[in-house]
Order: structure tokens, then C-alpha cells, then sequence
């Protein structure tokens, strides 16, 4: 319960507390906070170089911060041991700009292999739960493929069910669009509408794309020089923005 007796204020699933990164002498988030609600759809928007994907690969511990806190579900990601980092980490799917399927595998197998070395699932419940991904994302078909027989919008569909096969809580999305041909973009952000409407994951997503943003999101964050300028709903942040700065970004972009 709330101070007022009221309903208690939903918990974070994602807080940034302070959160600095520097590569050299160059601070790229600078004591950054923010916070994400469970099943939220928040999109980080700016110019290049502004810090968006340094906070997804924060996230992924692909990169570590120089200060600051990070927990998700309000367990520490940062500071944190290797054993509560991989614990939290479970919890994260990411889909990169490049697909990064393993070439080797054919489609299905792509999907199952983490949910069987990670998560412990059996071959038959992995691949079950495969099929009923890659028949969501609309390639049912394809389960005996190679990835380089398909399409790179193909592929990064597998992508995104490959994330979902690990049932994360939070899915992490870096341009996903950005090294489609321009033919293929509308499927797969179609798609990420349908997962976003129809699944409880957490969403967040570095785009240029935006209209996606403005459709997919309950939330935009603006970045500028590591910080965050604006955070707000779409219609707040696309029709009536507080900084000079945002307009004259969504100038250039929209
Ligand atoms: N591993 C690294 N080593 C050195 N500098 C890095 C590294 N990763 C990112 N940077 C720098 O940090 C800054 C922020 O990069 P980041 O990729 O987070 O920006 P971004 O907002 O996602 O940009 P874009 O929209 O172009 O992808 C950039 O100046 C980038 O060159």
C-alpha cells in the first residue's frame, strides 16, 4: 500500500542509478537516472553517438559502468558478482543490428540451443517451444533452414524469436531495422508491434524509426551528449517538446 493508503507504486523492473560510462577521456553517460516499469515499451531516441546503445550493452554487461548502480527487478546487475550478474543477466534478451545467427545451425536449432545449455530445458520442450516461436514470427516453414538461405528480414525474425526462446523479462532492441533493405523494415517492426501488444516483456529499443516509436511506446527517452533531456509519453515528446534541443533533432529525423 501506498503512503495514502492508495495501491503501492509499481517497482522499477530497470533503475539506473548515477550510472557513468567513460571510454578514455570521453564521458558518453554521464550520472545517468532512470527507471522502467514492468512491461513498459521505451524507446531511446538522439543523435549518433549521444550514448543510446552504450545503455543496452550496460545491460548486457557487455560493457561495464566506471560509477553508479544498476539493478533489474530490483536485484544489482552492477555492482555485482559474476554469479548475481549471470543471474540477472538471465532475465535480459537482446536482438543487434546484425543478426548473429550461428551459420551452422539450421533455424530451429538456433532457437533452441540457449534454452537447452542455459536454461536446462529438455531437446523436446526446447524445440516445441521453438516451433511455436518461429510459427509467431511467421516462419514455421523454415525450421530445417540455414540461415543463409533466408532473407535478412527473415533472419532477424529469427533473431527476435531466438531472444524470446530464453522467456526473458526484459528484451533489449539496437536498431534492429537499421541493416534490413528498406523493403523488409515494415515486417519485422509489424512483428515487434504484435510482441509488444500480445506478451508482457519489457521493452527497450534504440530506433530511428519514428513512427515505430511513436506507436510502440508508452515511453520516449531523448538522449543528448549521455544525458537524458526529455522522458516522456510519445505524444508529449513528438508534438510538444520541452527542449530546443529535441525539436531541432525530431526536425532533422521526422
Ligand atoms: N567500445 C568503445 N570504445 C570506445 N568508444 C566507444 C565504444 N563504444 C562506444 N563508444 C563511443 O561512445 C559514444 C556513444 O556510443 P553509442 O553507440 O552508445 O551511441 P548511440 O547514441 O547509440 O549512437 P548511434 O545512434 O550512432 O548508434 C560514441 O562516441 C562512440 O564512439
Amino acid at each position: 500500500m501506498g503512503a495514502a493508503g492508495g495501491p503501492a507504486p509499481a517497482t522499477d523492473l530497470i533503475r539506473f542509478s548515477g550510472v557513468t560510462k567513460r571510454f578514455g577521456d570521453r564521458t558518453v553517460l554521464d550520472s545517468l537516472d532512470f527507471s522502467v516499469h514492468p512491461g513498459k515499451h521505451v524507446t531511446l531516441i538522439g543523435p549518433s553517438g549521444s550514448g543510446k546503445t552504450t545503455i543496452l550493452r550496460l545491460l548486457m554487461t557487455l560493457v561495464k559502468p566506471d560509477e553508479g548502480t544498476i539493478t533489474v527487478g530490483g536485484e544489482r546487475l552492477w555492482p555485482a558478482n559474476e554469479k548475481e550478474i549471470r543471474s540477472v543477466r538471465r532475465n535480459i534478451g537482446m536482438v543487434f543490428q546484425q543478426f548473429n545467427l550461428f551459420p551452422h545451425m539450421k533455424v530451429l536449432r538456433n532457437i533452441t540451443e540457449a534454452p537447452v545449455h542455459v536454461l536446462g530445458l529438455s531437446r523436446d520442450e526446447a524445440e516445441e517451444r521453438g516451433r511455436e516461436l518461429l510459427d509467431l514470427v511467421g516462419l514455421g516453414a523454415y525450421t530445417d533452414s540455414f540461415p543463409s538461405r533466408l532473407s535478412g528480414g527473415q533472419q532477424q525474425r529469427v533473431a527476435i524469436a531466438r531472444a524470446l526462446a530464453m522467456r526473458p523479462k526484459v528484451l533489449l532492441l539496437d536498431e534492429v531495422t537499421s541493416a534490413l533493405d528498406p523493403e523488409l523494415v515494415a515486417g519485422v517492426l509489424d512483428l515487434l508491434r504484435d510482441i509488444a501488444r500480445s506478451t508482457d516483456v519489457t521493452m527497450l529499443c534504440v530506433t530511428h524509426e519514428m513512427g515505430f516509436a511513436k506507436d510502440v511506446s508508452d515511453c520516449v527517452m531523448m538522449f543528448d551528449e549521455g544525458r537524458v533531456l526529455e522522458y516522456g509519453p510519445p505524444e508529449k515528446i513528438f508534438s510538444a517538446p520541452e527542449h530546443e534541443r529535441t525539436r531541432e533533432f525530431l526536425g532533422a529525423v521526422l
